[in-house]
């Protein structure tokens, strides 16, 4: 592994003048690393301890935590991820949703009021980070406002068996773009750069890691990289981590802005829907980008 490599940080706090950063880490990695988001440490803290106890609860009960859309729900370790299991939320923005999900886990209100607190502080900080992208390109940054997000609670039971091997496989994410909270003292996490390097990404705590998905790559006409990534197991220790996804449009395709279609930048994607696209990659079992080339114009 390539140790002079790091991903790209990238500084809210610092707008326009960290436009132009955005612009080539998102083109370039596909991936990066935000500081002075807002969200207070406090809160991100408490919401890694409500999730671990969630994910402590009896398999029984998580699995109350069904399926909205296709693969939202809860997942129980399994033959290909033996060392992985995951709890989700379709459409955190919506209160309803996230009272639904609290209540099929049987959470306190305690938990609930952190959970709550938790989504809307995201949401808030996902909204903007997906704005400032398309603002980095010179565009509107109001096109995802109404686009839904998925939360993803992610647990990885590593053991001293299982170090050296996968916790979860090389994939890239389906939707817009991924805020990761990631574990603040286990690492894991690798992304691979473009010439196909893997670059270990190093816990930092308070900080958020942000991946560009798939659909970023359809939306911006092949501008935007979807990076590539895994989790391994390098100790034995469990791993938590919270991802937010930021999906795409919930009916309407996932079409690109005309300022980014021309006679130069022939229209690479065919026109569809997020949870088409979606269900394409669950049923060919496509998970690291390759589902693109199968909707090429
Ligand atoms: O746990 C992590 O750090 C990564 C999780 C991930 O890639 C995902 O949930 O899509
Ligand atoms: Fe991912």
């Amino acid at each position: 592994m390539d140790k002079t490599q790091s991903i790209p940080t990238i500084d809210l706090s610092d707008f326009p003048a960290q436009y132009e950063k955005l612009r080539r880490s998102s083109e370039e990695w596909g991936c990066f690393r935000v500081v002075n988001h807002n969200i207070p440490f406090e809160l991100m803290q408490e919401m890694k301890k409500v999730v671990r106890s969630l994910l402590d609860l009896p398999i029984q009960i998580k699995q109350n935590n069904v399926d909205v859309i296709a693969g939202s729900g809860y997942w129980a370790p399994s033959p290909k991820n033996p060392l992985y299991e995951a709890l989700g939320l379709y459409d955190m923005a919506s209160s309803q949703a996230v009272h639904t999900f609290c209540s099929q886990l049987d959470a306190s209100p305690s938990q609930r009021d952190t959970v709550e607190k938790y989504a809307k502080a995201i949401h808030e900080v996902i909204m903007d980070i997906g704005g400032k992208i398309a603002e980095s390109m010179g565009l509107k940054g109001d096109y995802c406002k109404e686009w839904p997000c998925q939360f993803r609670i992610n647990k990885y039971h590593f053991t001293p068996q299982s170090v050296g091997s996968a916790g979860v496989q090389l994939h890239t994410d389906s939707g817009f773009l991924t805020i990761l909270q990631d574990d603040e003292n286990v690492g894991g996490l690798e992304v691979m750069d473009k010439s196909g390097e893997f670059v270990a990404v190093d816990p930092l705590p308070g900080s958020l890691l942000v991946n560009l998905g798939d659909m970023a790559t359809v939306w911006s006409n092949g501008r935007l990289h979807t990076v590539k990534h895994r989790v391994q197991c390098k100790e034995a220790k469990t791993r938590v981590s919270i991802a937010t996804f930021l999906l795409g449009p919930k009916e309407e395709a996932v079409d690109p802005p005309p300022e980014l279609v021309d006679s130069d930048h022939p229209r690479l994607y065919n026109s569809f829907t997020y949870e088409e696209y979606r269900k394409l990659r669950l049923s060919t079992e496509l998970q690291a980008g390759e589902a693109l080339a199968l909707v090429r114009t």
